[in-house]
């Protein structure tokens, strides 16, 4: 479980980045955050694994104060926080394997890994990891010789070899073509239901999140201004969120079927 007990986060130089937030999100649901550019999502996100670190109130993550675990409490728990980007974040000349084993780093001795050193175990899973999104194939291509999708999916296998309990994403599917997102977007959901890993994910396109999201919460000016089940959610509510009408470029669009 996630909560935010009156969480606010004020950037260094006094810009007000979340105001007041209070949410609690179940272990094993899909959330998917919408706003306007600038409405704070990715501050959301990533105070979750305090990227950003709240400046008030209290974050409890699996029942543990997380504002106050500690250097190596931190480090543990971040462990359990798999983390997605729009730009994937791949180390482009490594090949795709080693991509999916840096979701093992945490777990292992350092100076082992830099030479490549990882146990059996961990390849083996790294390579179930890459299964699960269809890219064994590419296990030992280079990681930037691949499709956006196919990076993004090489992303999402990392994150999974972390062998996390929550996994966030910001943004996971804004550079890539409708199809391709879509694809993402299901193997997104089908690891959430598979595996019960919490997600929470940042999405502009509305079409897409309602396809996919259980919750949806709106965020505005660094303030939740809607939260509730994906079936109560209307036109008005995103009018309500964006604070204007919706437009064509609030949507993914429709995907064209053979
Ligand atoms: N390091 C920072 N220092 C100061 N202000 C920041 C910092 N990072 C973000 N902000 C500001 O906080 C607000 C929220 O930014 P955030 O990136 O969370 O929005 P977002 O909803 O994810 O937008 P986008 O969809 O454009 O990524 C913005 O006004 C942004 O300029």
């Amino acid at each position: 479980m996630i909560k935010f007990d009156n969480v606010s986060l004020t950037y260094p130089n006094g810009y007000q980045g979340l105001k007041n937030i209070n949410l609690e999100i179940p272990k094993g649901e899909f959330v998917v955050i919408v706003g306007l550019s600038g409405a704070g999502k990715s501050t959301l996100i990533r105070s979750i694994n305090q990227m950003v670190r709240p400046t008030e109130g209290q974050l409890i993550i699996d029942d543990q104060d997380a504002l106050s675990v500690g250097k190596k409490g931190l480090r543990e728990m971040r462990r359990d926080i798999g983390m997605i980007f729009q730009n994937y974040n791949l180390v482009k000349r490594s090949s795709v394997l080693r991509n999916v084993l840096a979701g093992r780093l945490g777990y292992n001795n350092t100076l082992r890994t830099l030479v490549n050193l990882f146990p059996q175990d961990d390849l083996q899973l790294a390579m179930n990891c890459l299964d699960r999104v269809g890219i064994t194939d590419k296990a030992y291509q280079r990681a930037d010789t691949l499709s956006g999708g196919q990076q993004q999916r090489v992303s999402i296998a990392r994150a999974l070899a972390q062998k996390p309990g929550i996994i966030l994403a910001d943004e996971p599917v804004a550079s890539l073509d409708p199809p391709t997102a879509h694809a993402v977007m299901k193997d997104l959901r089908d690891i959430n239901k598979e595996d019960n890993i919490t997600m929470v994910i940042n999405l502009h396109a509305i079409d897409l999140s309602m396809e996919y999201a259980d919750r949806i919460i709106g965020l505005r000016e660094g303030e939740v201004v809607f939260d509730g089940k994906v079936d109560a959610v209307t036109e008005e509510t995103f009018e309500d969120i964006y604070g204007r009408s919706i437009k064509e470029d609030d949507l993914l669009g429709e995907v064209e079927t053979e």
